[in-house]
């Protein structure tokens, strides 16, 4: 017996089905209107568990937790490039030889048909893979830098935070070296934490620091917002003014925990006229790694022991106070402080998260930092009160990516 489904909700359907065939027939279209095609994405995605049966979503669920270290195998074996570089579809034996290393065939076909099915790549024939749109959006360096430092670096935390947190019956203690990924790399006492764990393992610090460049690309960022930039200016010549060698010799933009440099660089480039000097500070071996043109001065420093560089105008934070609890963040922020002019901004760039409705990225990046670092991401709430705790008074937060809330938080130094 036929059933007759409603004609529009069998038409909806035949479109999408069209579309999984040639998705170029609207991708164009829908890549020009970003509020569509994020509307669209949003309804797939929340229709899929509504319309899965029980056995189908446990089927999706149970087995994710193989995606990421499959992506991981798939770049060991260099398949997304290799298949995105190559103008006609290539066999098992073909991505084996071009793979440097020496896989089994048969092994090397279960995980290309593992890869099919995520979409990672396409199975176009029997034997016969070819690149995909997903495949190729994780094979840029940046990309491909995550995903190894997703599997190596982060995973094991991963797993292992429902056992953590049973054995500390879910009151995570705020101690810097008692985490899940502690648990779950056994580190001892000189590895207190993921960033002491680094130091030995120059692979992992290489994917860390790579992906931390890159993961925003494509992405607005603060230095979209002229606003800020006005602050930064205004900033610099009134901690500059009445002083000895003026702007020449005055210090406009100091970005701490700034890594190898990416966020410095951008911020010379996008304010070229702005005279002083830029600061790149981080851990000493984190900036032996960073190449840098004349005008940024790097400065080893370890945040938790005090902030040498004095009366700056600008003191940059991004994406660092969210490895941190609130004791330690308090540390690092008030050193910042004792180093500020009253005229000295603080600008921390940041996730700042709604009082409800966080986006799914929020809500990862928050456990993310909770497995890795018992931190956390924070609400406006949060910022204000932790602010306000060390003796800083927010004066504006500029949101500059609406569906994730990032966001520069522009401070002062309260009044006494
Ligand atoms: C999540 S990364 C953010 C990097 C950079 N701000 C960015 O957005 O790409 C945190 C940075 O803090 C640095 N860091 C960690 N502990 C530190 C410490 N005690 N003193 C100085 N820097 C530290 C790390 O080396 C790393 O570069």
């Amino acid at each position: 017996m036929t059933i007759h489904k409603p004609a529009p909700l069998d038409s909806a359907v035949s479109l999408l089905e069209r579309l999984v065939i040639d998705p170029s027939a609207i991708t164009s279209e829908l890549r020009s209107d970003d509020q569509l095609r994020k509307r669209l994405l949003s309804a797939i995605q929340k229709l899929v568990p509504e319309l899965e049966t029980p056995v189908e979503a446990c089927q999706r669920v149970l087995y994710n937790a193989l995606e990421l270290p499959m992506a991981r195998v798939a770049i060991d074996l260099n398949v997304l490039n290799n298949l995105k570089e190559s103008p006609s579809p290539l066999t098992t034996e073909d991505l084996a030889n071009k793979s440097g290393k020496s896989p089994n065939h048969k092994l090397l076909a279960r995980i290309l048909r593992y890869l099919a099915s995520l979409s990672l790549i396409r199975e176009v024939d029997t034997d016969m893979w070819t690149a995909s749109r997903f495949g190729n959006d994780l094979s840029g360096r940046g990309q491909s830098a995550g995903v190894c430092h997703m599997v190596d670096n982060c995973f094991a935390a991963m797993i292992t935070l429902p056992a953590f947190l049973r054995r500390h019956e879910y009151n995570p203690p705020e101690t810097e070296d008692d985490t899940a990924f502690a648990q779950a790399n056994r580190v001892g006492a000189e590895e207190k934490t993921f960033f002491d764990w680094l130091k030995t393992r120059p692979q992992n610090a290489k994917d860390f620091n790579v992906f931390m460049g890159s993961h925003r690309t494509g992405m607005r960022t603060w230095l979209d917002r002229p606003e800020v930039i006005d602050e930064i200016t205004s900033s610099f010549k009134k901690v500059t003014a009445g002083k000895e060698g003026g702007e020449e010799k005055g210090v406009s933009f100091v970005d701490i925990g700034g890594n190898i440099g990416h966020q410095c660089k951008a911020f010379k480039q996008h304010v070229p006229d702005l005279k002083g000097t830029i600061v790149l500070e981080d851990l000493e071996e984190v900036i032996a790694n960073a190449e840098l043109e004349d005008g940024i001065e790097k400065v080893a420093v370890n945040f938790l022991e005090g902030q040498p560089v004095k009366g700056a105008a600008s003191y940059y934070f991004r994406s660092v106070l969210r490895n941190w609890s609130d004791p330690y963040s308090r540390i690092i922020l008030g050193h910042v402080r004792d180093a500020m002019a009253e005229d000295s901004l603080l600008l921390i760039d940041e996730l700042v998260l709604p009082d409800r409705g966080a986006h799914r990225y929020e809500t990862q990046l928050d456990l993310t930092m909770l497995a890795m670092l018992n931190a956390e991401a924070r609400t406006e709430t949060h910022w204000k009160q932790l602010l306000s705790e060390v003796g800083l008074e927010v004066k504006s937060i500029v949101y500059y990516e609406d569906d994730a809330r990032e966001a520069v938080i522009m401070a002062k130094k309260a009044a006494i």
